[in-house]
């Protein structure tokens, strides 16, 4: 036991009690689990004690924090290192000064509460809620593991997309924003730190987001269709609504007509407003979901075109297995396609953290699924792999190479080859027969001095053309797209040959439709 020392000089044992004591506390009986995997990443060795138990049907958070003795009611700040549970704790999931992430370990074991007493899942919508709270807590260790960097909350932002009935938001909430449920206005942006907008949601169902708000009222739930997200604008902590412009793209069911729409878009305008009026910097988002299956494609595709502008730095999300095993999808398999060139050039790291069983959700879907780890390269690293090369003529060839994939690569490029050349026969064929030429200066500095594993393979055999698509690397893609189009010829610094200046574009991958990829 130690004594509030991690808060620094500045802030009184006492002025901290009274404000835990504001807050909603939980008492909570725990049992230790010795099995239980300690979260640390960034210290490795580590140890953690883990303890877990249930409050009301939701889950009791992280065990490091004030506990107030039976004896004399004194506070005690209780840490992992000691030996005995204590029989009682209060839940004080937020301490933001600790650099040790194991703090944030959520370790809950109960049964998410399921909308079956409240709401039919909607098919349509993709609603597979999660029902088992031993895989609600493992996807959220994944994603504070990975993707979520809670040591340094305050320049965080996690966005969930799809909450449902909350089964990862109810953890996610005292995990992020505090037992409280987020910043009460007029208190100290500091020992509680992250302020009720680092964590938001997004949900298309008007039921699920009365349900949220109820639950979690200082928590910004904001009703509107996920693939009319304006990413840059959340990172920015603006709106997050397109202005519309994407009305194709919009799932039709869910919205409640439109009357409603315009109305929830209006009231979250002010909801995601920073409570305070403070001005905010642009924060990369965390991403996080148990996505809806019918457009994980079209949520993957808009997250990379997020990260050209640097809105996203990664994404812990499920999805159906074998979608999963085509975004880690080696060359040469029958799984690597669109979705595995895209999302290995994209990102730094593409993991499957394990594998779903059918039966941890409710209604049980048909398909096995997968808890995915996605780390976006970042606008930087991904010019310089493109070295010159825009992502939409890069798009252009992987779809077209892939749309025949038992073809050649010769024979799959001939058509797209046809167009870009206006017909030219004479080029068309010097392309389709020609010679790679050498890598750019920034692609071959990535490979030899960075080893950067695109960079690594990027360079093109000389009978490139009579590959099949799934035989060629990400990198290799980049390089036919450059022999057919050149490196864009306006904004690519061929001094430096790094590309830094081209174009990445808004909406370069998520125009792809269902079943092209
Ligand atoms: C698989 S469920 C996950 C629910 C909850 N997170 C859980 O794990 O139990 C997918 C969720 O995404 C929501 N959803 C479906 N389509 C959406 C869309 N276009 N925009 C936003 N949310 C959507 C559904 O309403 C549903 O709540």
């Amino acid at each position: 036991t130690r004594h509030c020392s991690s808060f620094g000089p500045s802030h009184s044992i006492q002025r901290e009690r009274q404000r835990y004591q504001k807050q909603r506390r939980v008492r909570v009986r725990l049992r230790r689990h010795d099995d239980a995997m300690p979260f640390s990443s960034s210290s490795p060795g580590a140890s953690s004690r883990v303890y877990t138990g249930g409050v009301g049907g939701g889950y009791a958070v992280v065990l490091d924090g004030w506990v107030q003795r039976r004896s004399d009611g004194e506070w005690t700040w209780e840490e992992k290192d000691d030996d005995s549970p204590p029989s009682s704790v209060v839940v004080v999931a937020n301490v933001d000064d600790d650099d040790d992430a194991s703090v944030y370990l959520p370790t809950a074991r109960a049964t998410p509460t399921l909308p079956s007493g409240t709401f039919r899942p909607k098919q349509s919508l993709g609603q597979n809620f999660l029902r088992d709270g031993n895989t609600v807590a493992r996807i959220v260790r994944a994603f504070i593991e990975g993707g979520g960097d809670c040591r340094r909350r305050r320049t965080m932002r996690a966005v969930e997309l799809g909450p449902g009935a909350g089964a990862l938001t109810d953890v996610l909430v005292p995990t992020l924003l505090g037992s409280g449920g987020g910043r009460v206005e007029g208190e100290d942006d500091d020992v509680l730190g992250a302020a009720a907008d680092d964590f938001r949601c997004i949900e298309i169902d008007a039921r699920s987001v009365e349900l949220l708000r109820g639950k979690h009222p200082n928590l910004v739930v904001i009703h509107e269709d996920v693939l009319r997200v304006d990413y840059r604008a959340l990172a920015d902590d603006g709106e997050g609504v397109t202005s519309g412009d994407d009305d194709d793209d919009i799932a039709e069911d869910g919205m409640g007509g439109d009357m409603s729409k315009v109305e929830d878009i209006g009231r979250l305008s002010g909801r995601c407003r920073h409570p305070t009026g403070m001005t905010t910097t642009t924060i990369p988002l965390s991403i996080i979901g148990n996505l809806p299956y019918y457009i994980t494609s079209q949520i993957l595709f808009a997250l990379a075109d997020a990260s050209h502008s640097d809105s996203v730095k990664s994404a812990t999300v499920t999805m159906q297995y074998e979608v999963g095993r085509r975004l880690v999808a080696s060359t040469s398999t029958k799984d690597y396609g669109i979705l595995s060139v895209v999302f290995q050039l994209y990102c730094t790291s593409v993991k499957m953290h394990f594998k779903i069983p059918p039966t941890v959700f409710y209604p049980q879907p048909k398909v096995d699924s997968a808890l995915m780890g996605l780390h976006f390269a970042g606008s930087e690293l991904l010019r310089r792999r493109l070295g010159g090369v825009r992502p939409r003529d890069l798009r252009s060839v992987v779809t077209s190479a892939f749309r025949q994939r038992r073809k050649t690569v010769r024979n799959g490029l001939r058509r797209l080859a046809t167009e870009v050349y206006k017909g030219d026969a004479d080029r068309v064929s010097n392309f389709l027969n020609g010679a790679p030429g050498p890598l750019p200066a920034s692609v071959g500095k990535l490979r030899d001095e960075e080893g950067d594993n695109v960079a690594l393979s990027q360079e093109l055999p000389s009978d490139w053309a009579s590959k099949r698509p799934e035989e060629l690397t990400p990198g290799q893609f980049v390089e036919i797209a450059r022999m057919l189009y050149g490196p864009a010829a306006d904004d690519f610094d061929e001094e430096d040959g790094d590309g830094a200046r081209v174009e990445l574009g808004n909406k370069v991958w998520r125009k792809l439709k269902h079943g092209s990829n």
